[in-house]
């Protein structure tokens, strides 16, 4: 763990269960690879992971079975290590590739700014070679202009010690705000190409399927239809990712999905038994499959791997942390902006309400921000998407990593001077609809205006227990004299329930209280003291462009990309952490 993160606290441990084929997944990392240094449950670096994967792979060895890693993209934008440097990932490519991952494939973020897919197509790719499968993914070299795939199409081997036959796929959902220099072909599409039709047909023992793919989602379910077809009785695994959550589930008795939630919070375990050798495939020969959500902290990996603080860590781990540590002290990613009042939160506290991040912003921050001296005497509302805020703030120091974690994108506050007001104040109503914006010829998801968690839970779960306070926010233990305390002492975590049931989570928690938030928040600002505007600025954030122009067009008002001026200079990212650091005070 990096210095100065917090210890983790023991709890109740639900163990691993080991198959012939076991698998440790990560997915959607998005540069947290220093560990949670706030949060104790999540404190663990890169450079444990890579101990942890030691001593499992030797524990494998030993038992003649065999464990491989896969890990299903996002692994950049979203913690001040990948983001605060200049260029981004200058630290990252090198810190990440100290892990040896067997199977490896490409997320959405790798690819929504252009100098970032060639990061990922010139670094990430070379340093894990022919490790790295990219199904349905292009790459156009900025020089050439040549189309080619971002890394091959899809990768046989043997495994270590059984030598068993793996077929692996590596896919991304159907995503369609890349930036030019790629090419994400659908999913459905790619499936009928005869390069994938071969490949099904490869005498294998089993079919590895990674994604950037919710497990629930039609791409997967496509996936599996077109692999089953050519092959009943095969075991087909599915590793995903991209909303965010811990989630597993089976399509069939011969096929089994995981996803590893999100921030490297989570190292997600799968295992199957059974007679894997095709050889032995029959109709009555069936498989077991496993999965366990192992949360990312030192405790839990001793725990799992059956070593102590002595034992643990690697020579090879260690450096890799003192790497990390190395290049969080070049960043300065400690540099306290100011400190945090109260813990603001994304999904645990209700919206609106006083701990929500997001009435905070609409309150204080919006408004102050979008202050424009040239369009004085102008009223305006400010809309942000809520999907554009990646993570709570935590009462205390406020830092250069914390600017990242919570708004690590690089969009800025575009508008549309003078909107009639009567068009501009509907414009919210319908970004906010759950369902889609449709228009001509055009079907725009509204949903991906949100957090990738609230893709998938569309009701508020709430939990007959107090809210978490500002002290609960480290995920303390609760103490004894709590009013529950005639139950074990445990801390506040995920209580996942998958289709297999709710005994994933590899420790037992109490349950967080998760509310539900629109796709978009909105602030009015200098509006006249009585009665309504005529018209206003529409000011919003330059990433949901697509979606107002298409609401504005709806409701009546014809407006184009050319209508469209930057409103405030800066990054949205800078302007919050600049109103952080005018209006909090500098030490806690
Ligand atoms: N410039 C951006 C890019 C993305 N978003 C939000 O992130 C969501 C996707 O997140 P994943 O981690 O699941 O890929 C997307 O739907 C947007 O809400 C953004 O706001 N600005």
């Amino acid at each position: 763990a990096q210095p100065g993160a917090a210890k983790p606290v023991p709890g109740p441990m639900r163990d691993l269960v080991w198959g012939k084929l076991n698998f440790l997944h990560t997915t959607d990392t998005h540069g947290w690879h220093a560990g949670h240094l706030q949060e104790s449950q999540f404190s663990a670096d890169w450079g444990d992971y890579v101990s942890f994967a030691h001593h499992m792979r030797a524990r494998a060895d030993e038992n003649g079975v065999d464990l491989l890693l896969v890990d299903t993209g996002d692994r950049v934008e979203g913690n001040g290590l990948y983001d605060a440097s200049s260029p981004k990932g200058k630290y990252y490519y090198d810190v990440y590739r100290e892990q040896h991952v067997d199977v490896i494939c490409t997320g959405n973020h790798e690819l929504y700014v252009a100098s970032t897919a060639d990061g990922e197509h010139l670094r990430t790719v070379p340093n894990f070679k022919e490790n790295y499968v990219a199904s349905n993914l292009d790459y156009i070299d900025p020089k050439s202009g040549e189309r080619m795939p971002m890394a091959q199409r899809y990768r046989k081997f043997q495994t270590k010690n059984q030598k068993l036959d793996v077929v692996a796929f590596g896919f991304l959902f159907d995503f369609t705000g890349n930036a030019n220099n790629t090419i994400v072909q659908p999913v459905r599409d790619t499936v009928k190409e005869q390069w994938f039709q071969d490949a099904i047909q490869e005498e294998t023992d089993v079919f590895v399927v990674i994604g950037h793919v919710g497990v629930q989602m039609p791409e997967f379910k496509a996936i599996f239809r077109a692999i089953r077809k050519q092959n009943p009785l095969t075991p087909i695994l599915f590793f995903g990712g991209h909303v965010h959550i811990r989630d597993a589930t089976s399509y069939d008795s011969r096929s089994f999905a995981v996803a590893s939630g999100r921030y490297f919070e989570t190292i997600g375990w799968m295992s199957v038994d059974g007679a894997l050798e095709r050889s032995a495939l029959s109709k009555h020969a069936g498989f077991s499959f496993h999965r366990r959500y192992i949360d990312n902290n030192l405790l839990g990996l001793h725990h799992h791997s059956g070593l102590d603080a002595a034992t643990f860590p690697t020579a090879h781990g260690r450096n890799v942390s003192a790497m990390i540590a190395a290049a969080r002290k070049e960043l300065d990613l400690d540099y306290a902006f100011g400190c945090a009042p109260k813990t603001l939160w994304m999904s645990r506290a209700p919206y609106p309400g006083h701990d929500s991040i997001y009435s905070w912003l609409e309150r204080e921050v919006l408004p102050d921000v979008t202050a424009n001296p040239t369009r004085a005497g102008m009223p305006r509302l400010v809309l942000l998407n809520t999907g554009g805020i990646r993570f709570d703030i935590f009462k205390g120091h406020f830092t250069r990593d914390t600017t990242y974690i919570v708004s690590p994108f690089l969009s800025r506050m575009t508008h549309i001077p003078g909107v009639p007001y009567r068009i501009a104040r509907k414009v919210i109503k319908l970004l906010n609809n759950a369902g889609k914006i449709m228009e001509e010829g055009q079907v725009m998801d509204n949903r991906f205006m949100a957090s990738p968690e609230q893709l998938v839970i569309h009701e508020s779960v709430v939990y007959d227990v107090p809210l978490a306070t500002d002290d609960d926010a480290g995920q303390k233990p609760l103490a004894a004299e709590d009013w529950w305390d005639v139950r074990p002492r445990l801390t506040e975590g995920y209580t996942t329930r998958d289709d297999i049931g709710d005994d994933g989570d590899d420790t037992v928690h109490t349950p967080v209280n998760f509310y539900v938030t629109p796709n978009c928040i909105q602030a009015e600002a200098d509006f006249p003291a009585d009665g309504e505007p005529e018209a206003v600025d529409l000011v919003f954030l330059d990433f949901i462009t697509p979606w107002v122009l298409m609401a504005l067009r709806l409701l009546g008002g014809e407006y184009t990309e050319k209508d469209l001026a930057l409103y405030v200079e800066g990054t949205f990212t800078e302007l919050m952490a600049g109103w952080i650091e005018k209006n909090w005070p500098k030490h806690c």
